[in-house]
């Protein structure tokens, strides 16, 4: 008889398919206990990765706390030695304190600054010391300008396909924006992408196209106006926008898009950053912005320190009755000065402390309301930061930062320039302290991301045409800053030197002059570092990306081989410090560094 199939499975069939069974679920259950051992594996690695990170800011808080006891200690010390010297009675100095960072025998020679009193007779300098507007100073294209422009405009996005229309334009002093509605399906894309083609329509040397404007459903092209004229610091500070502002330390930025005038509360901001190519209008604004300051406050309300490494950037504003040392011109010297500045700061804290007051404005209200002194606030102006980050790169670095950081509350502001947006000069450390950038006319890509984290300042036109980007908002203002020349400044300074001259309370002590130079730059970086740190830069310059776990895996090395690498790179200042759960900024490029 012929085998039938049975469509029941015989009973050593089932022991088979049983086993197999058995088989798959273990086979099933390994790979699973393989998957559980790798996640834990790595989440071993995560929690030594974590744990290492918890221990680097304890000894990094550890370290700040000690530098904090270190100075209030000293600050003791001199207070103790002061009260000293009145008790056997000698010098008791006129201030509530002496001035940290002076030393005692010292600090009976050096002037007292500015009181109320002094300023009795003091007037503030007079709007008539500057130029007066042209009567068509903020008439800035002529309507067949216009009309011409925006026929042009409309013909180029044609020859290119886009279905988009001009809608309107506003114009401003330097650039006009076209308003742009792109038709159904259109991606704004397509249109950025034509910047070029446009300019070279437009007979323009570079167009900015803002694909969409913020909060709005159009696209804006802006192009240069064919004439412009310079737009006078007094039609800015004679705009009700000027006098009626309630900032605290106001300075006139410019003038936008929108005939705006535009300016910044120095109180808010904290401290700015000021960069762009040579010639860009970097000297010009500062110039504003002190004068805006000038205008505002006496020399009892405000004291100025300016640092010009260029040497002749400052030399007009030597005779202003603000400065409280004379322009600093030596890199060397103006290390000293920086950290007179955070000594000074931490002796303004202890002061403050004393009154149980948070704040500089808490501490004059105080003032007003008891009867002391009031405190006036500071603004540091350094221009040229690439002159003094060639000199003493960690030490400026740190005295920068620790100001930036800490200086606010105790009235210390800062304003930085520099013409080399470069990495080496505009660290992640100074960058991430620094919200407030201005940015004038670069000549790349790169450097306009180093300053503003974004392209846009290499299409400026340069002659003080910027980009601001205030703290906070994360969208850029284009704005025209005034212009200003050496003949208004000197009759300024002029005006307030002959009323009182300045009165120089700084003193620099010789330990605080930089040490040996140090250089950023390729082999001599790389003295006394691990000898992989040059691949491990190959690699995170190559591939963007800098963890612990990702220079384990390229270089084949330990976990704290790779971390104290990154650890390295990370003070050497070729990345970010970790933030949160981002990952870390990778602030070298390929080239950057060059390695025999
Ligand atoms: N706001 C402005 N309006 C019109 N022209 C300006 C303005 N700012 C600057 N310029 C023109 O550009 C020139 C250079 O400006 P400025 O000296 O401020 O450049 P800079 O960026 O400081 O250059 P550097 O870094 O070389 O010192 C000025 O002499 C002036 O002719």
């Amino acid at each position: 008889m012929p085998a039938t199939s049975s469509p029941f499975v015989d009973p050593p069939d089932l022991a088979d398919a049983s086993s197999v069974a058995a088989n798959a679920v273990h086979e099933g259950e390994t790979a699973s206990q393989d998957l559980l051992s790798e996640d834990e594996a790595r989440l071993a690695v995560w929690r030594e990765e974590m744990e290492s990170r918890i221990e680097e800011r304890a000894t990094a808080q550890a370290r700040h706390r000690d530098q904090l006891e270190d100075a209030l200690d000293h600050l003791q010390s001199l207070r103790d030695s002061a009260r000293e010297d009145t008790s056997d009675g000698t010098t008791a100095p006129d201030v509530a304190l002496p001035v940290l960072g002076a030393k005692t025998e010292a600090a009976a020679e050096l002037p007292a600054p500015f009181t109320s009193e002094d300023m009795v007779d003091y007037q503030k300098p007079s709007l008539d010391l500057l130029r007066a507007p042209a009567d068509d100073e903020h008439e800035f294209s002529s309507a067949a300008d216009l009309a011409e422009s925006k026929r042009l405009l409309q013909d180029a996005l044609d020859s290119f396909a886009i279905d988009a229309f001009v809608h309107d334009a506003i114009v401003g002093p330097r650039v006009t924006q076209f308003r742009v509605r792109p038709g159904f399906g259109v991606r704004v894309e397509s249109i950025a992408a034509l910047d070029k083609n446009i300019a070279l329509t437009m007979s323009a040397n570079a167009v900015r196209i803002q694909a969409p404007i913020p909060g709005e459903n159009y696209v804006g092209i802006e192009i240069p106006n064919r004439n412009s004229a310079p737009l006078t610091l007094r039609g800015s500070l004679e705009n009700p926008a000027w006098i009626n502002t309630t900032a605290e330390i106001p300075l006139m930025l410019g003038v936008d898009i929108a005939g705006r005038h535009i300016i910044c509360d120095l109180a808010r901001a904290p401290h700015a950053l000021i960069a762009g190519a040579t010639g860009s209008g970097k000297s010009v604004c500062i110039s504003n912005l002190i004068l805006s300051l000038i205008y505002r406050f006496r020399p009892d309300e405000l004291e100025l320190v300016l640092i010009d490494p260029k040497i002749v950037e400052f030399a007009i504003y030597r005779d202003l009755p603000h400065l409280i040392h004379p322009v600093v011109t030596d890199p060397k010297q103006a290390c000293q000065a920086l950290k007179w500045l955070v000594r000074e700061m931490e002796h303004r804290y202890e002061i403050l402390a004393e009154k149980n007051v948070r704040n500089l404005a808490g501490y004059n209200a105080k003032a007003a309301k008891e009867g002391f002194k009031p405190l006036p606030f500071m603004v540091l102006v350094i221009d040229e930061l690439a002159d003094l980050m060639i000199t003493a790169p960690a030490e400026i670095e740190t005295s920068i930062a620790r100001i930036a950081q800490m200086s606010r509350a105790v009235g210390i502001h800062t304003v930085l320039a520099t013409q080399r947006p470069s990495v080496n000069v505009i660290t992640g450390v100074i960058k991430a302290n620094y919200p407030t950038r201005m940015a004038f006319q670069v000549s790349s890509q790169v450097d306009s991301r180093t300053i503003i984290d974004g392209k846009g300042a290499e299409s400026l036109q340069g002659r003080g045409d910027m980009l601001y980007s205030p703290p906070g908002i994360g969208r850029l203002q284009r704005l025209q800053a005034p212009f200003v020349d050496d003949a208004e400044i000197e009759r300024i300074v002029g005006f307030l030197k002959d009323q009182v001259p300045p009165r120089y309370r700084v003193e620099l002590r010789d330990e605080d002059a930089p040490g040996p130079s140090e250089s950023i730059d390729g082999e001599t970086a790389m003295v006394g570092a691990d000898p992989m740190i040059k691949e491990a830069l190959e690699v995170i310059t190559t591939h963007g990306r800098a963890s612990t776990s990702y220079l384990q895996r390229r270089l084949k090395i330990g976990y704290n081989r790779a971390a104290s690498l990154m650890e390295e790179m990370e003070q050497r200042r070729y990345i970010g410090p970790q933030v949160g759960s981002n990952p870390r900024e990778v602030y070298v490029q390929p080239g950057d560094l060059q390695f025999d």
